[in-house]
């Protein structure tokens, strides 16, 4: 064995057993890799946990739980040259889905073993680092209505239900972007800017198929005129997040820059990661290729056929024909 790793663990994470989830984790990377095992606690969280590795000057990072604990555990590796793995125990898992990282225990941990890595932008808004998205409107309540409570109980509808809820108090509000070549002004009613994002972040879909490490973010305008072009915007802009086409529709809009500095009026909230921050106004910009990340050697490969749970399944293959 000649690897080594600092794995954060966070025992809260998600919903599944955590004792089961760790000794899982164990199981396939301590044949490979000599683990020095950190919990993260209420006081203690992945943030300070990371940064203390780094201070010890560790091989390699692993994170292990939901989003927060990841953006927490990257934003303290970012700019450094040690990697970092994660695997992800969370509700919605968007870390690990907007970068392509399986979201099993068994896959994300051979993904680490694997050893292949890839080197992915960081942003800052106003000087705080964002691994996924910062959302302005709509996004931002949608994130504060999802409680921690809500979230155990629905998992991923606990997003979906605040969204429509969301739905019925639709605002639209004067935005002003400023990006490195051009100023922007228009009415909207939802701004969010992407460094990288699953194709469940409705909202930051405008381009279709956000590049997480060409140096540039993400910008998408939703600006409806009504609740039922609320629906359909968003309805359109999940098409364009499964089909990989970029929207078309008269009320949505984006655009790719390095950097955007971003006025609302009124003043809106602003989610970073998730987590609300404060109002507007922010000032966003890309920091190309500093984390270091374990990623699956090639692509998940899609899948064409699903069968398997199905009540009274038999499979039975045929000789092929002959013609
Ligand atoms: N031992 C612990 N006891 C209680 N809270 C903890 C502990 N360790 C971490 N936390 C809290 O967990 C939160 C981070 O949770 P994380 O995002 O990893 O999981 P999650 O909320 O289940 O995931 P998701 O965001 O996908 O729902 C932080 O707010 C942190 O303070």
């Amino acid at each position: 064995m000649n690897r080594s790793a600092c794995l954060i663990f966070n025992p809260v994470a998600g919903q599944g057993d955590p004792e089961v989830d760790l000794a899982a984790i164990r199981a396939i990377l301590e044949p490979e890799m000599a683990l020095d095992i950190y919990l993260t606690t209420e006081e203690l969280g992945a943030d300070k946990l990371a940064q203390e590795a780094v201070e010890r000057g560790v091989e390699t990072i692993i994170a292990s739980g939901g989003d927060g604990t990841l953006s927490a555990a990257a934003v303290a590796v970012a700019g450094t040259d040690i990697p970092l793995g994660i695997i992800s125990r969370g509700t919605a898992n968007a870390f690990a889905v907007a970068l392509g990282i399986p979201d099993t225990i068994d896959a994300a941990c051979r993904t680490i073993l694997q050893g292949v890595t890839r080197n992915v932008d960081v942003a800052y808004c106003n000087d705080l680092p964002m691994i996924l998205l910062t959302g302005i409107g709509f996004e931002a309540e949608t994130v504060e209505r999802a409680d921690r409570e809500a979230k155990k109980r629905f998992g991923i509808m606990a997003y979906v239900l605040a969204g429509f809820q969301e739905l019925r108090e639709l605002e639209s509000f004067d935005v002003e972007i400023e990006t490195e070549d051009k100023i922007i002004k228009t009415s909207a009613s939802a701004v969010t800017v992407a460094n990288a994002a699953p194709p469940t972040s409705v909202l930051a879909q405008g381009p279709a198929g956000i590049i997480y490490d060409d140096g540039l973010l993400d910008l998408t305008i939703v600006a409806p005129n009504s609740k039922a072009g609320a629906i359909a915007a968003t309805y359109h802009l999940f098409q364009s997040a499964s089909s990989g086409n970029a929207a078309e529709r008269d009320d949505i809009g984006y655009l790719r820059a390095k950097q955007f500095k971003i006025t609302a009026d009124p003043p809106q909230k602003v989610v970073i990661d998730g987590e609300v921050v404060g109002k507007t106004p922010v000032d966003i910009k890309c920091l190309p290729a500093a984390l270091k990340i374990f990623v699956p050697s090639a692509p998940e490969e899609e899948l064409v056929e699903k069968l398997e749970g199905l009540p009274n399944l038999t499979i039975e293959l045929k000789e092929p024909a002959e013609d």
